[in-house]
């Protein structure tokens, strides 16, 4: 089974006073590279495939190196490109450590500028020279660019052909160096206006260069290079001559929150990273608006400038599902909003037998909404209590009430997960295995043949989780039910803003879809579906219309759910399982500021979406589904 992928992270950091400053204050001058060091690792969440640093040294002499890079493969990147850039100051003595000076003069990465990025792959391939940020180098040092970005966008293909229509030339087809080369072409236009306009000014030589890296106007590099960008995107950049920037989509798809007092300016992806790693309060952080940049200048002048006009704001809700740190107190509570939100269905599902009825969760994600779950599970049997009372319809004896208030919601810690690896995102062919093998459980933690058991997670992507594992071992327990609650509701159409999962077949919730249309005789609803996507292949993307959703819409929630159970429990299954989805209203309540919700209901926020979910359908049929 192909892999699933997802997410980066990105981290910025632009220090506002000299090196000095640091050394004096914080006993060293790698400040900054430390903070960054924090900030990164604290996001790894968001990236285990390859991390990269670049950082910028302010007005370095000619001859002088000033932009440097490091960047690593693999789960272990951050340790090994902090190890690398600290492997330079190894030999150095105490004093010359100390030294800021010395550092700013000499070293490499003693620099004022850092920007860090972690990666899964998404559009862009794997390895090594795929890993973020991409460099540009030129002669002119305002010419030279670090990209890196959380993004993933949909019309790359269409960039690509229009920009070698008008006679670029990348040197890879790969989304990060088609950006770059965008971003890096105007800001060279940008960078010969300026030394045009400093020539007729009769400026020569450093003179021009001056005036050239005083006077760059980043925003409007960004904007004309951002303006056929159809996707997700949260893009970080550097100049050589110390130019920052940050850009984020117009649907406010990606994340992206900073922070800046007199001695740093810092952007990350996830808010509480910066609060950890600066010591500062949410309420200072602003989060980066939609179509809005960041820019820090060469003088570190900070300013937000608007590139794009907002578009319908749709901010992706799998970031407070699931990818982003639970830390954050606004995701922390929507999580633990949506576990609540389930209880009236998870009671259904189990009769209202509370009392021979364990909860519990699938590490580790899921746990902020289990105790969001429990908390609603508290409240309604606090009322169950309290009319239970009033039911004897006398004052209550001692012993009535202690057998009444000792009724308690059985919680346990059932599932246990022993490696520390996202098995949604782990390598590719060893997926399977270690999914199997990822999930243990707690011997006697229910009644055999007793107990129903409720367990929560916060997705159902392709469902490998649960048939490779999660119920077989869950079965050993003798639970008389297993009811599987899943805190987001069903993953029905791919993501193509940074979730790599392209490919229909992979879904659980269209396979379930597929079958059900296919026992009950509705095989022309398939292909009325596939005709309707065929016809409009070369219509404008911003004309075409998801039909997939035909597939979808003949069935209840579930209909589907019943169909996913069936194809998921392995065979010799003793306990009778069922399947608890979030409804979408469910979703909104919880997160109402992150409506982005394509993969659950098939609405794109961006015409390249639907246009590439066209596609993919039209290779299911092509290429996997039997006629
Ligand atoms: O249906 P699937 O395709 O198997 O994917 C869904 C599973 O992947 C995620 O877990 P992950 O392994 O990332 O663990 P985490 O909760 O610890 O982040 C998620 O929490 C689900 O358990
Ligand atoms: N997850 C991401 O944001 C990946 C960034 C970029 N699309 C890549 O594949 O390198």
């Amino acid at each position: 089974m192909e892999q699933l992928k997802h997410e980066c992270g990105v981290a910025m950091i632009r220090l506002l006073k000299p090196l000095e400053y640091y050394e004096e204050k914080y006993g060293t001058w790698m400040y900054g590279l430390n903070k960054l060091y924090l900030l990164m690792e604290k996001q790894h969440n968001r990236g285990q495939e390859g991390a990269g640093l670049a950082c910028v040294k302010l007005e370095a002499n000619p001859g002088e190196e000033y932009m440097f890079r490091e960047r690593a493969l693999g789960s272990g990147a951050i340790t090994e490109i902090f190890g690398t850039v600290q492997s330079n100051f190894k030999d150095l003595t105490k004093e010359q450590l100390h030294d800021a000076g010395y550092a700013k003069r000499v070293l490499p990465f003693a620099g004022e500028v850092y920007m860090g990025h972690l990666r899964y792959s998404t559009t862009g391939k794997s390895g090594l020279s795929y890993v973020h940020p991409f460099l540009r180098r030129n002669n002119w040092r305002a010419k030279n660019l670090a990209l890196c970005g959380n993004f993933n966008l949909t019309n790359v293909d269409e960039i690509f052909a229009r920009i070698t229509a008008i006679g670029q030339h990348p040197r890879k087809y790969a989304d990060t160096y088609i950006m770059l080369e965008q971003v890096g072409h105007r800001l060279d236009r940008e960078v010969e206006r300026l030394f045009n306009l400093a020539e007729a000014e009769g400026l020569t030589g450093m003179g021009i260069t001056h005036y050239i890296e005083d006077h760059i106007d980043l925003a409007n590099v960004l904007r004309t290079s951002s303006k056929e960008w159809d996707g997700g995107y949260v893009m970080c950049g550097l100049t050589g001559s110390g130019e920052t920037f940050a850009v984020r989509d117009p649907w406010g798809i990606r994340p992206a929150f900073w922070y800046q007092d007199d001695e740093i300016a810092v952007l990350a992806s996830e808010r509480p990273v910066i609060q950890t790693a600066l010591n500062v309060s949410a309420d200072r952080i602003r989060e980066l608006q939609p179509g809005q940049a960041l820019l820090i200048n060469k003088a570190g002048k900070l300013r937000t400038v608007q590139i794009n006009k907002p578009r319908e704001v749709k901010p992706c809700s799998f970031e407070r599902i699931y990818f982003s740190r639970g830390s954050d107190m606004d995701i922390y509570k929507e999580r633990k909003l949506l576990g609540e939100k389930l209880v009236p269905n998870i009671l259904k599902a189990i009769d209202k037998d509370i009392d021979h009825t364990v909860f519990s969760f699938i590490p580790n994600t899921a746990e902020v909404a289990f105790y969001g779950m429990l908390q609603g599970l508290d409240d309604y049997l606090n009322e169950e209590k309290v009319r239970q009372i009033a039911a004897l319809g006398h004052n209550p004896s001692h012993d009535e009430l202690e057998r009444i208030l000792s009724r308690r919601i059985r919680s346990e810690k059932v599932a246990i997960k022993d490696i520390k690896l996202r098995t949604f995102i782990a390598e590719g062919n060893s997926r399977n295995d270690l999914a199997a093998h990822v999930y243990d459980i707690t011997y006697g933690s229910l009644v055999p043949g007793t107990d129903n058991l409720v367990i929560i997670d916060d997705s159902i992507v392709r469902g490998t989780t649960l048939k490779q594992s999660i119920i077989g071992i869950l079965d050993r327990l003798g639970p008389k039910k297993i009811v599987i609650v899943s805190s987001s509701p069903q993953v029905r159409y791919p993501d193509y803003y940074g979730i790599d999962m392209a490919k229909m077949s992979e879904f659980i919730a269209f396979k379930a879809a597929i079958e059900l249309l296919k026992e009950r005789e509705m095989r022309d609803v398939i292909e009325s579906a596939y005709r309707k996507s065929k016809e409009q292949v070369s219509l404008p993307k911003e004309q075409m219309v998801n039909y997939v959703k035909e597939i979808y819409a003949p069935f209840t929630d579930e209909e589907i759910s019943a169909k996913m159970v069936e194809l998921l429990t392995p065979k010799g299954t003793k306990a009778q399982v069922q399947i608890v989805y979030q409804p979408l209203e469910g979703l909104h309540e919880a997160c109402p500021r992150h409506r982005g919700n394509w993969y659950f209901s098939g609405d794109y926020p961006t015409p390249g979406g639907v246009k590439l979910l066209n596609m993919a359908f039209i290779n299911y049929i092509e290429q996997v589904y039997q006629f």
